[in-house]
């Protein structure tokens, strides 16, 4: 199921308030479809304008929504009196001056992870939005850690804070995608993808991570030249825990996301479609196992329309309901370290400023 054909959520908005109006910068295969979303799906708000380094593509996406415009200046965009709101959907590299220009002018925006590429980038956006709270007492950033509105992941939360496994200790992760497009680097996938993991871990458990190691095991013959894959990463929690992740961007097979707590008094897992699944490629290339998705856009589809209907909602309340600038931050500096243990292949302790 992707953002076009699953039915529509219940309405959310209160009655009375105008739509939000928003402006979804990078309309690519993310930002087209929180596009969608928003137009068929979320209620409270509209896509006013969208803007894409691509022009041709910003054209396509508009003609899809009525009333749309196209503003091929992003930051043109977010200048915009008529725009209420932000949907950051850009390559990475764009996100910290385009959700800087939205906290400039006050404006609540939801950042596409990873919220920057660097841990100093991410903590700039901290201290931006530190400043405008501290100004106006709200807040305006929220980051597309969409894991955190997937029902079994909030399900998982709930059991582990009720006490249902005991005290958790031991975090299993498997991050598998079939295939990741070409230029992605063994440092991008932990930018890109252990991210994701980075904060399951911190929402999950609610405490910080303290050090990262990654060990490279041999890698499939599938990988692009020069990328490491599957690499295996341990992550060590302030208060003593251990999750590991394996991250296998080229299996190409399907979409496998699962994540396993080990309690004192038991454990609970996520992500299998029950019964005996395998996954094989058969005669012909086929992939067996059809009940794993596919991809993200089908696995985390329900946590993506979850994130955006609560964002509106909040947004128009004028508030964040959801992983703010901070959880963006934090996850940044447990990157940096990764790929800093994933360089030099040692233990790598987390430099993160006190909140
Ligand atoms: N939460 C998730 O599950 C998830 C899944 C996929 C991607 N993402 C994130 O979404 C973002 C976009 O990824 P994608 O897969 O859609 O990439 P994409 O390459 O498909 O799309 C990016 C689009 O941005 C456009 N662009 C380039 N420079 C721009 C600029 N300065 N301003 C505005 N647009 C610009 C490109 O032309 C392209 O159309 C990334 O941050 C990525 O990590 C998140
Ligand atoms: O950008 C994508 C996206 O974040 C997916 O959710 C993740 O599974 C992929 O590994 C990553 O490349």
């Amino acid at each position: 199921m992707t953002a076009t054909d699953a039915p529509p959520l219940v309405p959310a908005a209160e009655p009375g308030t105008a739509d939000l109006r928003v402006a979804v910068l990078g309309v690519g295969l993310m930002g087209a479809d929180h596009v969608a979303r928003l137009h068929r799906r979320v209620s409270g708000a509209r896509v006013a304008a969208v803007s894409d380094a691509a022009t041709d593509r910003a054209d396509q996406v508009a003609a899809e929504v009525p009333g749309c415009r196209v503003v091929p200046d992003p930051l043109a965009a977010v200048a915009d009196p008529e725009i209420d709101a932000v949907v950051v959907a850009s390559p990475g590299r764009f996100h910290e001056e385009q959700v800087l220009a939205c906290i400039d002018r006050g404006i609540p925006v939801l950042c596409e992870k990873p919220l920057t590429l660097e841990a100093a980038s991410s903590l700039a956006v901290v201290r931006a939005e530190d400043a405008y709270a501290a100004r106006t007492g709200g807040r305006l950033v929220q980051v597309g850690f969409m894991r955190r509105f997937d029902p079994e992941y909030a399900q998982l939360r709930e059991l582990i804070a009720s006490g249902g496994i005991g005290e958790p200790l031991v975090v299993h992760c498997a991050h598998r995608n079939p295939a990741v497009p070409p230029g992605v680097t063994t440092e991008s996938v932990v930018n890109d993808s252990v991210v994701h993991e980075v904060d399951v871990a911190r929402f999950l458990l609610g405490e910080e991570i303290a050090a990262v190691t990654v060990l490279r095991p041999r890698s499939t013959r599938h990988a692009a030249e020069e990328l490491s894959d599957p690499l295996l990463v341990l992550l060590e929690t302030t208060g003593g825990r251990v999750v590991d992740v394996e991250v296998f961007v080229s299996t190409g097979l399907a979409y496998e996301v699962r994540t396993e707590v080990v309690g004192e008094d038991g454990s609970a897992m996520i992500g299998i479609p029950q019964g005996l699944v395998r996954q094989s490629a058969g005669p012909g290339g086929a992939v067996r196992g059809t009940t794993v998705p596919a991809g993200f856009r089908e696995r985390f589809a329900t946590a993506y329309d979850l994130e955006l209907q609560r964002w509106v909602d909040a947004a128009r309340r004028g508030t964040v309901d959801g992983p703010g600038a901070w959880d963006g931050y934090a996850a940044q500096a447990v990157c940096a370290a990764g790929v800093e243990a994933l360089l030099c292949g040692r233990r790598t302790e987390v430099r993160m400023e006190q909140r």
